[in-house]
């Protein structure tokens, strides 16, 4: 899709000083060769991301979810100049990504929980001192950063470690640090929990919404772990086959696919199911039991409830995956519409 002038002028008139990334009707379309016999190719086009728009509000905290190959990593590609769009208007902080790139990068900072942005064999804070030179931070503000970052990433013992020295949960913080050294306005992180243990999950979460609070920093967030936008997001999109299925708040996604939460109870002794209003129980195993309950409603009443009534030795809860929340929702779709 392309937009003529006019269009782009209504647009551009259209858009709130408070907005700091416009999406509209933004296409991405990949052509790919695939093999079909002996020297014989086809071609054929993959629409990645398929007519997409959306708003972000500078200060926003915005969870960008879906399922494996949805077209999240080929937004944010888009999103940060990597990639061209085929079609459509992208803005970030008023720039065109990818014709302004460079100019972006001094906006925005990125994070991807499956790769590193700092030098492997160097101390963390050499890589820190070279990110100061490559975004030409002056010294004083960058100290300033530095100190934050080391103080809310608990990153003091670690300035001095190779990078390949440190843990997964030490290197994310490491690189959570190495994002925020301009002081970006827009944060993007890619999976930045994927492979973290809980403690280095809840660290990461609270930076963010320290980060967000203090800084007014606007986040955007591809994750696969629903509690991440449960804790840190205000609001969550999701995109299915390139296309924006959701755009509202994690309650709202929850209620749309009536899609259900799960309580885990280790009670003292084994005992017959559990019953309690308000929620189910779907397995016993031994002393163990899961009980179902809806995703959008709080443990809070029902633990008070079972702790009052069971002997309880520990509980944990679960979320439901991204992937059945999504498929909960279009199945509902679907039986809305055979019913309407
Ligand atoms: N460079 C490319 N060339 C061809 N096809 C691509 C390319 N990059 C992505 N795709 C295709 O575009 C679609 C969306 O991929 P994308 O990586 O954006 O999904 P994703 O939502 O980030 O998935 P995941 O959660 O697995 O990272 C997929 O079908 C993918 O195979």
């Amino acid at each position: 899709m392309s937009f003529r002038t006019d269009e782009r002028k209504e647009l551009v008139e259209s858009e709130s000083g408070d907005d700091v990334i416009v999406l509209e009707g933004l296409e991405k379309e990949f052509a790919v060769r695939r093999k079909t016999a002996f020297l014989r190719y086809e071609k054929r086009a993959v629409r990645a991301v398929d007519g997409i728009s959306f708003r972000v509000r500078r200060g926003e905290m915005v969870g960008y979810i879906g399922p494996n190959g949805a077209g999240k990593s080929t937004t944010i590609k888009m999103l940060t100049g990597i990639l061209t769009p085929t079609g459509g208007r992208l803005r970030v902080a008023g720039l065109d990504p990818a014709r302004q790139r460079l100019a972006l990068t001094r906006r925005i900072g990125v994070v991807f929980g499956q790769r590193t942005t700092l030098w492997w064999d160097l101390p963390l804070i050499d890589s820190y001192r070279l990110m100061r030179h490559l975004y030409d931070v002056p010294l004083a503000r960058y100290r300033e950063t530095l100190d934050r970052c080391v103080e809310q990433l608990e990153l003091a013992d670690l300035l001095h470690v190779p990078v390949r020295q440190l843990s997964l949960g030490q290197r994310m913080r490491g690189d959570i640090g190495a994002a925020l050294l301009h002081s970006p306005e827009v944060l993007y992180l890619d999976e930045p929990t994927i492979g973290l243990d809980v403690f280095s999950k809840a660290r990461v979460r609270e930076f963010l919404r320290a980060l967000n609070a203090e800084q007014g920093t606007t986040v955007l967030l591809t994750t696969h772990d629903l509690t991440d936008i449960e804790q840190v997001c205000t609001r969550v999109m999701v995109i299915d086959h390139g296309r924006l299925v959701h755009d509202g708040d994690l309650a709202g996604l929850h209620a749309l696919g009536e899609s259900e939460r799960m309580l885990v109870l280790d009670l003292e002794r084994e005992l017959p199911a559990v019953s309690v209003p308000g929620a189910r129980t779907v397995r016993v195993e031994g002393p163990r039991q899961w009980l179902a309950f809806p995703a959008g409603a709080s443990a809070a009443p029902l633990v008070a409830r079972i702790a009052a009534d069971y002997p309880l030795a520990d509980l944990s809860v679960r979320e439901p995956d991204i992937e059945s929340v999504i498929a909960r929702m279009y199945a509902r779709g679907r039986s809305a519409a055979v019913t309407s």
